[in-house]
């Protein structure tokens, strides 16, 4: 297939606030995915991820632009079973055991041929037989990722697929979304944590107020605005209990070298310092719109 999976542009949507004013969810954003992609959208709360994300799914209207899924609608593309999604919202049956649910489902897309190969994929296998209820958050959102799969559509859509799981969830979920994406399915998921942006994504969309404000590879994202971080290890004769040596601090402020330190590393800086640079820059400033994709 030759289209891209997301051909997006000019999406404008705007919401009347509960006091009356107009909000503009999202503002003239263009976005082009190709297959094979790993996307993430990153932003504050209220950056319009979500929205774009309905938009991008059908499950709303774009007041202005135009949005193509593999060249269709994305209404069309879901119902030919090339996107689903896994949404922040939705329900699970709570009576239904963990396969009983992916069987259902299983049997609406004429799919019944995919529940062993998505219970697998979602790592579930071993919770097969447990009641929806008594799964974790971690292990529902995995059971929902299992039903996102088995249309086994080209691209899959997370919304804050993690949000409310600990740690621990957070990594098994995405050592599950990691094993399927290798096999080449296009991901797109919003996210408000930098570290899964930066861990998983090769390409960051930065999201405020409703723009884009910086399309790149994440590695570049990072280097452009979060700058670079220095350690090293000082030599041990001036490291004492109290901390390091201020006199010999105060030579290195001067000159490193001759001052014989080891271990020099340079490492690129935090995603997260990025993200601060970006997303407290004041909104609209015509630089920091161009998507540099
Ligand atoms: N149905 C709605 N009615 C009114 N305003 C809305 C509606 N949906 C979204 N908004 C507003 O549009 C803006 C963008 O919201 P959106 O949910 O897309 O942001 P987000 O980046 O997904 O935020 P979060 O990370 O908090 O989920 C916000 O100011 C929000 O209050």
């Amino acid at each position: 297939m030759n289209s891209p999976a997301i051909h997006a542009i000019g999406l404008r949507k705007q919401f009347r606030a509960t006091d009356g004013a107009q909000v503009v969810a999202v503002d003239d954003v263009d976005l082009t995915i190709q297959p094979g992609e790993i996307v993430a959208f990153l932003g504050p709360n209220g950056a319009g991820k979500t929205t774009t994300v309905d938009m991008l799914l059908g499950l709303t209207d774009p007041d202005a632009g135009t949005i193509e899924v593999y060249g269709m609608t994305p209404a069309e593309a879901v119902r030919n079973g090339l996107v689903s999604a896994v949404m922040q919202t939705g329900g699970l049956l709570n009576d239904f055991t963990v396969e009983e649910t992916v069987r259902a489902v299983a049997a609406l897309h004429g799919r019944t041929d995919r529940v062993e190969v998505v219970l697998d994929r979602a790592r579930l296998s071993d919770l097969a037989g447990r009641r929806v209820e008594a799964c974790s958050g971690g292990e529902q959102q995995r059971l929902k990722f299992a039903l996102a799969l088995l249309p086994d559509p080209d691209l899959v859509i997370l919304d804050e697929p993690t949000t409310g799981m600990d740690v621990g969830a957070r990594q098994e979920f995405w050592q599950a979304m990691r094993a399927d994406a290798a096999l080449g399915r296009t991901i797109v998921f919003a996210t408000h944590y930098l570290a899964e942006a930066d861990e998983f994504a090769e390409r960051t969309v930065l999201m405020n107020h409703g723009r884009i404000v910086h399309d790149a590879a994440t590695t570049d994202v990072r280097a452009a605005y979060g700058g670079r971080t220095l350690t090293f290890r000082p030599p041990a004769d001036v490291v004492g209990a109290d901390g390091i040596d201020p006199a010999w601090l105060a030579q290195v402020r001067h000159a490193l070298e001759p001052l014989g330190v080891t271990d020099l590393e340079v490492s690129a800086a935090s995603l997260e310092a990025a993200f601060l640079a970006l997303t407290t820059e004041t909104p609209h400033s015509p630089e920091m719109i161009g998507a540099t994709r």
